[in-house]
C-alpha cells in the first residue's frame, strides 16, 4: 500500500514537473490550436462560429448602445423640450438593448455547445486513436488517465470557449466602444480614469495568474491521481473486498480526496486573493469617476444624462469584470486539461505514409523465420541468438517455464515488440518492413488476459474479424460443453464486466469459438486454453486445426507437454535459450526439455 501511495505521489509530482512549455505559452498555445482547429471545415463548425459570433457582435451593440439612450432618455426628460414621441423612442430603444442581450446570449449558448460538442468529438476520437496501440501494448498506456481527462474534457471545453474565448473578446470589444463614446461625450479625464482603472485591474489579474497556473496544475494532477485511484480500485473490487482489504483502500481514497482538496484550496485561496485586490481597485475606481461625475453635475459642467451615463458604463463593465475571476480560475484547470488532452491526439496533422508491401494477403499462408533474435527488458535478457523456421500452416506449441520469455516470444513474431538483436521475417519480408496494421492482419495475438466486453455473449464471440456464424457458434460451445448441464446456450446473455457471470474456462472457449472463425495467416493464442480441462484443450485444439485446414499457422502457448506430442513443431524456451524441433526429437537431444517434461530428475 505504501509503494502504491508513492506511487501515486510520483504520478502527481510527474504531471507537476511534465510542463514543457511556460504557463502563459501553454495558455495561448491552447487557444490558438483549439481556435485553428474550430476554423478547419473538416469539424463543420465554421457556420455555428459565424452565428455565434453574429450574436456577440449585436451583444456588444446592444450593451454599448444601451447607457446612450439612457443619456439620451434623461437630458430630454431634464430639459422638457424634446417630442413627446422620441422620448418614447429612446426610453423604449434602452429598456430593448438593456435587456436584449439576455436573448442574443441564450441563442449564443446555442451555437457555442454545438461547436464544444464537435471540438469535444474530434479530440475524444483523435486521442482515442492515438492512445489505443499504446495501451494495447501496455507500453506507456494508462487507461484511467486517459479516461479521467476526456471526462473533464466537454467541461473544459465549455468553461475555456464559452468563458474564456467566447467572453474576452466581447468584453474588450465592449470596454474598447465604451471608452471611445465616453470620450466622445464627456471631457477626457473620465476616459483617462476609466483606462487607469482598468489597467490596474489586468495588473492584479496578471499578478494572480502567474502563481495560479502552476497551483491549477497541481489540482488537476490530484484530480488525476484520485481518478486513477478509484478506477483501479473498483475494477479491482473482488480482490479488494476478498482479501479484506475494504478499509484500507478507504484509507487511500480518503488521503487522495484531502491531496484534491487542499489543492483546490490553494488555487480558491489564490483567486480570492487576486479578487479582492481587483474589486478594491474597481471600487476605488468607480468611486473616483461618479463622485468626480456628481461634482461636475452639480457645478453645471456635465449633464444629468452624462452622469447617467457615466454610471451605466462603469456598472455595465464592472459586473463583467468581477465574474471574470470566476472563469479564470476555471479557465486555468480546464487549460491544463485541453492541452493533456490535445497532447494525446500525437501527430494529426503528419501525413500518412505509402503502406509498405504486405507479404501474404490475409487468407494466404505465412512462413515464420526468426533469425537470431535477441531482446531484454532493462538488463535482464529474456532471449539470446533465437532461430527458427516455422512452415506455413503449421501447428506449432510454445512451452517453457515461467518467467522464460513466451509471451515476450510471441509478441515479437506478432510484431508488436521489436527485437533488439536480429530479425523475424514473413515470407522472406523483414516484419520491420510491414505496415503495423497489415502486421495485425497477419499475425493475429491473443494475450493471455483476453479482456472481454461487458456485452453480451454473441457479441464478445463474434467480435470481428471472426467468420464465425451464430450457428456455427452454438454448434461449438455445445460442442465444447459450454454448460455442464448441457442446457441452452442464450447467445443474448449479458456477460458483466469482464465477463464476470462466466467462468474462467468458459471465457476461454467463447475466444476459442471466435478464434476458430479468423482466417489470418498466423494466430497465436498466449495461453488461451489454460482454464480449460485436457479434454476441452484438445477437443477446441482440434477443432481450430480442422477450420484452419493447413492453411492458417497455429502457435499456442501451454504448459501442457500432451499438447505438445500433438505439435508439428515445439519451441522450448529456457534462460534465454530456444530450441526448436519435434517433441520426439527434442526429448532424445534436449537435456532441458526432458527434465522439463519430467522425463528426468
Ligand atoms: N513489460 C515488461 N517490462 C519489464 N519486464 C517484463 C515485461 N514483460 C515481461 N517482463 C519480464 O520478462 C520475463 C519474461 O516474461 P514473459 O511474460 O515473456 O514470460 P512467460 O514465459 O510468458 O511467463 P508465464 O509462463 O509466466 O506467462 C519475466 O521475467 C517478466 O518479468
Amino acid at each position: 500500500m505504501e509503494a502504491r501511495r508513492k506511487q501515486m505521489g510520483d504520478a502527481c509530482g510527474a504531471a507537476d514537473r511534465g510542463a514543457p512549455e511556460s504557463d502563459r505559452m501553454m495558455s495561448f498555445g491552447v487557444m490558438r490550436r483549439l481556435v485553428a482547429m474550430i476554423a478547419k471545415p473538416s469539424l463543420c463548425a465554421r457556420r455555428d462560429t459565424a452565428c455565434a459570433f453574429g450574436l456577440e457582435l449585436t451583444n456588444v451593440a446592444l450593451g454599448a448602445s444601451a447607457p446612450v439612450l439612457l443619456k439620451l432618455s434623461v437630458d430630454a426628460l431634464t430639459n422638457g423640450t424634446a417630442p413627446f414621441d422620441r422620448l418614447i423612442l429612446f426610453i423604449c430603444g434602452f429598456v430593448i438593448a438593456w435587456t436584449g442581450t439576455n436573448a442574443t446570449t441564450a441563442l449564443k449558448a446555442v451555437f457555442t455547445l454545438r461547436i464544444i460538442d464537435k471540438l469535444a468529438r474530434r479530440i475524444v476520437l483523435d486521442a482515442t486513436r492515438s492512445q489505443l496501440p499504446a495501451l494495447a501494448r501496455r507500453r506507456g498506456g494508462d487507461s484511467a488517465r486517459l479516461l479521467g481527462i476526456m471526462e473533464r474534457l466537454t467541461f473544459s471545453l465549455q468553461i475555456v470557449i464559452d468563458g474564456l474565448l467566447w467572453r474576452a473578446a466581447p468584453l474588450a470589444a465592449q470596454t474598447f466602444v465604451s471608452l471611445a463614446v465616453v470620450a466622445a461625450l464627456v471631457p477626457p479625464r473620465y476616459v483617462g480614469i476609466m483606462t487607469i482603472v482598468l489597467a490596474a485591474y489586468f495588473l492584479a489579474a496578471r499578478q494572480g495568474a502567474a502563481q495560479f497556473q502552476e497551483a491549477a496544475r497541481n489540482a488537476n494532477a490530484t484530480a488525476a491521481a484520485q481518478s486513477q485511484t478509484v478506477g483501479d480500485i473498483l475494477r479491482n473490487a473482488r480482490r479488494v473486498v476478498f482479501n479484506g482489504n475494504l478499509h484500507a483502500e478507504l484509507d487511500l481514497i480518503g488521503e487522495q480526496i484531502a491531496a484534491r482538496r487542499s489543492a483546490n484550496e490553494r488555487v480558491s485561496r489564490l483567486i480570492a486573493g487576486t479578487a479582492s485586490l481587483q474589486s478594491a481597485v474597481l471600487v476605488a475606481g468607480m468611486s473616483i469617476l461618479l463622485v468626480l461625475g456628481a461634482s461636475d453635475v452639480s457645478a453645471g459642467r456635465l449633464t444629468i444624462g452624462d452622469f447617467a451615463l457615466l454610471q451605466a458604463y462603469a456598472f455595465r463593465l464592472a459586473s463583467p469584470l468581477g465574474s471574470f475571476a470566476y472563469i479564470i480560475r476555471q479557465a486555468g484547470v480546464s487549460l491544463v486539461n485541453i492541452a493533456e488532452a490535445l497532447d494525446l491526439r500525437g501527430d494529426k496533422d503528419g501525413k500518412p505514409s505509402p503502406s509498405p508491401p504486405c507479404p501474404t494477403s490475409p487468407a494466404g499462408r505465412a512462413e515464420i523465420e526468426l533469425d537470431s533474435v535477441s531482446f531484454r527488458y532493462g538488463d535482464d535478457w529474456v532471449l539470446r541468438g533465437a532461430s527458427a523456421r516455422i512452415a506455413p500452416g503449421a501447428f506449432v506449441v510454445l512451452v517453457g517455464p515461467n518467467g522464460s520469455g513466451k509471451s515476450t516470444l510471441a509478441q515479437i513474431m506478432a510484431g508488436l515488440v521489436e527485437p533488439l538483436e536480429g530479425a523475424v521475417s514473413i515470407n522472406g519480408l523483414p516484419m520491420h518492413e510491414i505496415d503495423p496494421d497489415a502486421r495485425c492482419r497477419l499475425v493475429l495475438y491473443t494475450p493471455q488476459a483476453i479482456g472481454l466486453f461487458n456485452r453480451t455473449l454473441s457479441e464478445n464471440a463474434l467480435y470481428p474479424p471472426t467468420l464465425t456464424s451464430e450457428a456455427e457458434l452454438t454448434r461449438l460451445l455445445a460442442e465444447w460443453r459450454f454448460y455442464e448441464s448441457g442446457r441452452p446456450i442464450d447467445l443474448e446473455l449479458p456477460i458483466g464486466e469482464h465477463g464476470a457471470r462466466l467462468s474462467g474456462g468458459q471465457m476461454q472457449k467463447l475466444e476459442l469459438a471466435r478464434l476458430a472463425g479468423i482466417r489470418a495467416p498466423i494466430v497465436i493464442l498466449d495461453e488461451t486454453t489454460s482454464a480449460l480441462d485436457q479434454a476441452s484443450e484438445e477437443r477446441a485444439v482440434r477443432t481450430m486445426r480442422q477450420q484452419f485446414r493447413g492453411c492458417t499457422t497455429l502457435i499456442l502457448i501451454t504448459h501442457r507437454i500432451a499438447t505438445a506430442r500433438e505439435a508439428d513443431l515445439v519451441l522450448f524456451l529456457e534462460n534465454g535459450r530456444l530450441e526448436a524441433g519435434a517433441h520426439e526429437s527434442l526429448t532424445g537431444e534436449c537435456p532441458a526439455y526432458r527434465r522439463f517434461c519430467g522425463m528426468e530428475s
